[in-house]
């Protein structure tokens, strides 16, 4: 048999899109799928292995080849800047980032603080802005920090909004649209080009199918 392709799955928000994507695709995986605790999942009739990752750690696995394939969403990619191939923008989860914090504030401050789980997404922004910024490194819970004065300003993602809302928060700017992708490892995707080829155009065809 030949060897299992090993495909890293973020856990959590993605997962289960991107799990339903698989399987409009053709692909047979079990009902417990998306309800299980393991880690590490091998449909051998498919021939996948799935390792279930922190998404912003998916694109490390697969830059150091322990996982073929990875899904993440871009800004992970942005984020992480890791050596790995970008596949298939698979259309999912979709969201954006943005430039938040209170209504009425001057923007005048020198070196304003952005407090953002991207600091090196943020850093570019404002360097490419031509503008200087303090970035503050949070993981989570990033509405807070305006909010107790903790930053000026927030970096972060944006999908319904209500976050922003129930905080009383509003968006200055917005950064760019975030979907996942299909990532490779550069040397699976030259070794395995055959596995990972017919993955690419079951997936793609869903893509295109759905619009
Ligand atoms: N509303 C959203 N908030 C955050 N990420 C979103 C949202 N909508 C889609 N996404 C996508 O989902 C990914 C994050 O998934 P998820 O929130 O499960 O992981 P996480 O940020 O590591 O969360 P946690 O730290 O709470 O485990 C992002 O990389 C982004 O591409
Ligand atoms: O526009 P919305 O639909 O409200 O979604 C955006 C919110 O969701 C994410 O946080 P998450 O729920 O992942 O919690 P976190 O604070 O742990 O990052 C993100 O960081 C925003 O806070």
């Amino acid at each position: 048999m030949e060897d299992l392709i090993t495909i890293a799955m973020p856990k959590g928000r993605i997962f289960e899109e991107a799990a339903e994507l698989l399987r409009q695709a053709g692909y047979q995986l079990p009902p417990e799928f998306e309800d299980s605790r393991k880690l590490i999942i091998d449909v051998e009739k498919e021939g996948f292995r799935f390792i279930l990752a922190k998404p912003m750690d998916v694109p490390t696995y697969v830059e150091h080849g322990v996982a073929d394939l990875g899904i993440a969403g871009k800004d992970v990619m942005l984020e992480e800047e890791r050596d790995v191939y970008e596949l298939l923008d698979l259309n999912i989860s979709e969201c954006y980032l943005a430039v938040a914090g209170l209504p009425n504030t001057k923007m005048n401050d020198v070196a304003p603080k952005v407090a953002t789980k991207y600091p090196n997404v943020a850093a570019r922004y404002f360097r490419e802005q031509g503008e200087q910024v303090e970035i503050i490194k949070l993981n989570g819970s990033i509405e807070l920090a305006p909010l107790i004065g903790l930053a000026d300003r927030i970096v972060d993602i944006v999908s319904t909004g209500r976050t922003l809302i129930e905080n009383g928060l509003v968006e200055y700017e917005r950064m760019m649209t975030i979907t996942s992708r299909l990532i490779v490892n550069p040397v699976s995707y030259r070794m395995k080009d055959e596995q990972v080829n017919e993955l690419v155009e079951r997936i793609a065809e869903v893509i295109e199918r759905k619009g």
